[in-house]
């Protein structure tokens, strides 16, 4: 399962994200389990059904909205200097490791300092709370490198070894490759062999940034002045109100309001008791909802893995007529691939033993056979059509 990470400074809303995001109204989430402990949890990106649009009846949507799992971690918080011991243990490197992107959660109402402490509100420049992370990561990364500097060119020098397969190792627990190590030493135009530390620092802000891409998250949005929103805009960051995205979840999970993750505004239900104060609280989310197009938790969620992770919806069926599998389910599955992923690819992510019998696929909307090597798009629903091993 694709896997997430928040992370950010004390205080900027990271648990109340995690809790938002992992809060699943009963009809979103068939899956067993949304909280698997305190720090991992089980989100939904947000895409269209098909079924409407084939005019089947399913199950798996509603109103023709599709929920898909993936996996959500609440890291600890991370303070100034972390990387110099300060709180980034075995835990942090172990959540890291798990994930393929991350959300990185700043305060946009600029009320906290540089380790979590309550400010006034607009005191601080979020801005600041981007560049820490990013530093903070790079700087730790580079401590493990240069740790191993000296015995990593012995090791190059002595065996028939590249550094950057030597390099590749270190980090191979993180998830980072030969070729993530290959493509940020491209990018930073340096000769590894003959870096000095400033040249090598870069180079791990780079692999950072290639191995593990991440999202920003302008989080308390409803609270942040304009001036804290304008120097963020510059920045690519979704806006988000986690508490308000909370505050929604759990009217609807106790059916006062009608509201599906990633909707731009809710309806109250007319049978709802609500007190005053509850109505007020929710107009002040809804007037939030109307200025930003939504609360912005379920629009970062989606980022991540649609665009920073360039992943589409694919749906696999046995039957390309009724779109069932083998039990008669209407659309049982659906698959985030890597764009330019091959009906090949799916056959193998579906089971290996039907991508190792891999004979052709049939486009269920089209009827027609498709060739192993033609890449798939976002909302295909294919056949596959194998021998079994
Ligand atoms: N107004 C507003 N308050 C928020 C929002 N998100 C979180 N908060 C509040 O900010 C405070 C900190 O939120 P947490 O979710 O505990 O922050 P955290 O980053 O997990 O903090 P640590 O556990 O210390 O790392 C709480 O009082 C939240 O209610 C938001 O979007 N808007």
């Amino acid at each position: 399962m694709i896997t997430l990470a928040i992370a950010g400074k004390p205080n900027c809303g990271k648990s109340t994200f995690f809790r938002a995001a992992t809060l699943a109204q009963a009809e979103i989430a068939n899956y067993p389990f949304t909280t698997i402990d305190a720090n991992h949890g089980v989100a939904y990106v947000r895409t269209t059904c098909p079924c409407q649009e084939m005019c089947v009846p399913c199950e798996n949507c509603r109103d023709g909205v599709r929920f898909i799992p993936v996996g959500l971690i609440d890291v600890a918080g991370l303070v100034p200097e972390a990387h110099l011991g300060r709180g980034l243990g075995n835990q942090f490197l172990d959540n890291l490791r798990q994930a393929d992107a991350i959300l990185q959660i700043v305060d946009a109402s600029g009320g906290t300092d540089a380790e979590g402490n309550p400010i006034d509100v607009g005191s601080r420049d979020p801005v600041k709370d981007i560049e820490f992370l990013q530093y903070e990561m790079s700087m730790w990364m580079y401590g493990i490198l240069s740790r191993n500097w000296a015995k990593l060119v012995r090791q190059a020098q002595s065996k028939d070894f590249s550094l950057a397969a030597a390099i590749a190792e270190v980090f191979a627990g993180l998830g980072i490759t030969y070729e993530h190590i290959r493509d940020a030493t491209e990018a930073v135009g340096i000769e590894l062999r003959t870096a000095g530390e400033e040249d090598l620092i870069r180079f791990c802000h780079e692999l950072m940034t290639i191995s593990k891409p991440m999202l920003i998250v302008g989080n308390k949005a409803d609270l942040a002045p304009e001036e804290c929103l304008e120097p963020l805009r510059k920045h690519d960051v979704v806006f988000t109100s986690a508490a308000g995205e909370l505050a929604i979840r759990m009217a609807a999970e106790g059916n006062f309001v009608r509201y599906l993750p990633g909707d731009r505004s809710f309806t109250e239900n007319p049978e709802a008791n609500l007190s005053a104060a509850q109505r007020a609280g929710l107009a002040k989310v809804a007037e939030f909802m109307q200025k930003f197009d939504g609360t912005g938790v379920q629009k970062a969620l989606d980022g991540a893995v649609f665009n920073l992770l360039d992943r589409i919806v694919v749906f696999p069926v046995e039957d390309e007529h009724k779109l069932t599998d083998g039990k008669g389910r209407v659309l049982p599955d659906a698959f985030l691939m890597k764009r330019g992923s091959t009906s090949r690819d799916l056959a193998y992510q579906v089971h290996t033993d039907i991508g190792e019998g891999f004979l052709y696929a049939i486009d269920a909307k089209t009827g027609m056979r498709i060739k192993d090597t033609q890449e798939l798009k976002n909302g295909d629903i294919i056949k596959i059509v194998s021998v079994r091993k």
